[in-house]
């Protein structure tokens, strides 16, 4: 899902850095000047507007976010001060879903959130399925390398988590877009994802989704639906705050419920693999919406340090 040809993808992000530095120009919404912030972000947010604190440029969102992807330094200060990795954060969790806020630094979900809303039309592939077997599904997405700009986060994400029980991990992420009524029903994340030469079977073990558009309440939908929590248990539906990111051990049943907000809810989702087939795929599983039939090649040019490395 969602992995579009590369050439068509370089010309959307370029017309994406064509489309943003227009849009940016743009003058500041009418508004009364005693409007509560959050108030008039949300207005603003729903008639498509930019707000003032949004005036950061797509070409700075795109040179920050690499550079800071390729600072291992300063990513290393910033994960000890947020108490190291995803791994211990996993064990200490147990089986269910982990929601860390603040997780990322919130300069670099602002530079992604530009990012994703420059991203032109073409640049989303939709992704949708509805028989009755399979986990039935509707919402647009983009490989995260597709898109040039987006590209240095699997390299974050790598960091987040390089390796589970002494094992390497290999990450996959994607943008995720989901516009009014977008949903997925109910799923496990379950995939045996073939890499490299296409003999080489990697199961998805760990999945992340990093939540990226301001303001979103219960009232707006979309919320993740953690399925192995009780019908009535506070923690069974979880509302897409702004830079949080939710981390949880692959198979795990979910499922989001359908957006009633008329603007989109961006995220990066993905899953981190490793070696083998770790579970057995059921037959909506194989049907469905984890079904992955593209072989993940190797890349030739610039391996992460330290990970095998893949497209
Ligand atoms: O966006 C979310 O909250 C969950 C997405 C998800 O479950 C998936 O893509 O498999
Ligand atoms: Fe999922």
């Amino acid at each position: 899902m969602g992995r579009g040809p590369r050439k068509r993808a370089k010309a959307a992000a370029a017309a994406a850095t064509q489309a943003a530095a227009t849009k940016e120009t743009g003058p500041e919404a009418d508004a009364e000047p005693s409007e509560p912030a959050p108030k008039k972000r949300r207005r603003q947010a729903e008639a498509g507007e930019e707000s003032g604190d949004e005036m950061l440029t797509v070409d700075r969102a795109a040179s920050r976010l690499s550079r800071w992807a390729e600072d291992e330094a300063k990513q290393q200060r910033w994960l000890e001060s947020r108490g190291g990795g995803l791994e211990g954060r996993l064990e200490e969790n147990g089986a269910s879903i982990l929601r860390l806020r603040d997780f990322l630094p919130l300069d670099m979900a602002e530079c992604v959130l530009t990012l994703l809303k420059s991203l032109p039309e073409e640049a989303w592939e939709l992704s949708q399925r509805s028989e009755k077997e399979a986990a039935q599904h509707r919402f647009a997405s983009a490989d995260v390398m597709d898109i040039p700009q987006l590209a240095p986060l699997r390299s974050v994400f790598w960091k987040l988590l390089p390796s589970l029980h002494g094992e390497p991990t290999l990450p996959i992420f994607s943008a995720g877009r989901y516009g009014e009524a977008d949903y997925i029903g109910r799923h496990d994340d379950k995939a045996h994802v073939p890499f490299f030469d296409g003999n080489t079977i990697y199961s998805r073990t760990v999945a992340a989704i990093w939540y990226l558009t301001k303001d979103w309440d219960e009232s707006d939908g979309g919320q993740l639906e953690d399925l192995e929590e009780g019908p009535d248990d506070p923690n069974r539906r979880l509302v897409p705050i702004f830079n949080s990111l939710v981390v949880f051990k692959v198979p795990h049943w979910h499922a989001v419920t359908a957006v009633t907000a008329k603007r989109p809810r961006y995220s990066i989702f993905g899953w981190w693999h490793q070696k083998g087939k770790r579970y057995d795929l059921d037959a909506s599983t194989e049907g469905g919406k984890a079904k992955k039939p593209k072989v993940i090649k190797r890349r030739k040019k610039k391996p992460m340090q330290g990970a095998v490395s893949a497209a």
